[in-house]
């Protein structure tokens, strides 16, 4: 790091932030196999955060790989990355006193704790998608587990790529066969029960 960039206090702070939305800033950081469900809960837990006043935002693994990190491949080394670049900005969220919601694969458990150290206790709330690979698979919404079987793809996560299962998520959301919609809903009652939203 260049010892000639200096940090800025600014006017305005994120408790000022927090209390102008009228809200807990934190980040609900959805981390899971691919075709675990993150997405798709992420997605309908914004729409209900949204619709009970929360001001919201929601970052998703392959929508960012869109734009930026649009550079990043596949290889531990670009996910260390990936998920360093979305750590630091979860943060600048928080900051900002917005409830961001990121759904990322987030396989490595060093990587998880980074975003957790750059964050209060209690602004970093771990949901584990707890989605069997076998359950994954048999869904493979975007056939990719059926392109990692055969060779198509490689460093696919759970296949010839690790996926390091969080020890104790703030939230453990365990399988169970049921609508998106009612898995959704199950997630926020219990960031509710826990305080965290
Ligand atoms: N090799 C490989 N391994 C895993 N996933 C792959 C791969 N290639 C493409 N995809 C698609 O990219 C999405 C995962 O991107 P993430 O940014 O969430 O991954 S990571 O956090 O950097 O591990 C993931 O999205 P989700 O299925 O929604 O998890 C995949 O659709
Ligand atoms: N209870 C559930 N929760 C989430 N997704 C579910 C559920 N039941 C079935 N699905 C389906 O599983 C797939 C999950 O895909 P996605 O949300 O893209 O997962 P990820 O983002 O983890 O890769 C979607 O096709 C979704 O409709």
């Amino acid at each position: 790091m260049s010892t000639n960039i200096v940090w800025h206090e600014h006017a305005v702070n994120k408790q000022e932030r927090a209390k102008a939305l009228k809200q807990k800033p934190a980040v609900i950081w959805l981390t899971g196999l691919s075709g675990s469900g993150k997405s798709t809960i992420a997605n309908l837990l914004e729409k209900k955060l949204f619709s009970e006043q929360r001001k919201t935002y929601l970052l998703d693994g392959d929508n960012v790989r869109h734009g930026l990190c649009g550079d990043l491949g596949f290889d531990d080394k670009d996910r260390v990355e990936n998920i360093r670049r979305i750590s630091e900005v979860s943060k600048l969220f928080v900051d900002s006193g917005t409830v961001i919601i990121t759904a990322f694969i987030s396989p490595f458990k060093a990587d998880r704790a980074y975003c957790r150290s750059l964050l209060e206790t209690g602004e970093f709330v771990e949901v584990f998608v707890d989605t069997p690979i076998e359950v994954c698979e048999q869904r493979d919404p975007k056939g990719l587990y059926k392109k990692a079987r055969s060779g198509d793809i490689s460093n696919f996560t759970g296949i010839d790529s690790a996926y390091e299962a969080p020890e104790a998520p703030e939230v453990h959301l365990q399988y169970v066969d049921e609508s998106p919609e009612e898995t959704a809903q199950r997630l926020f009652d219990l960031l509710v029960a826990k305080g965290y939203v």
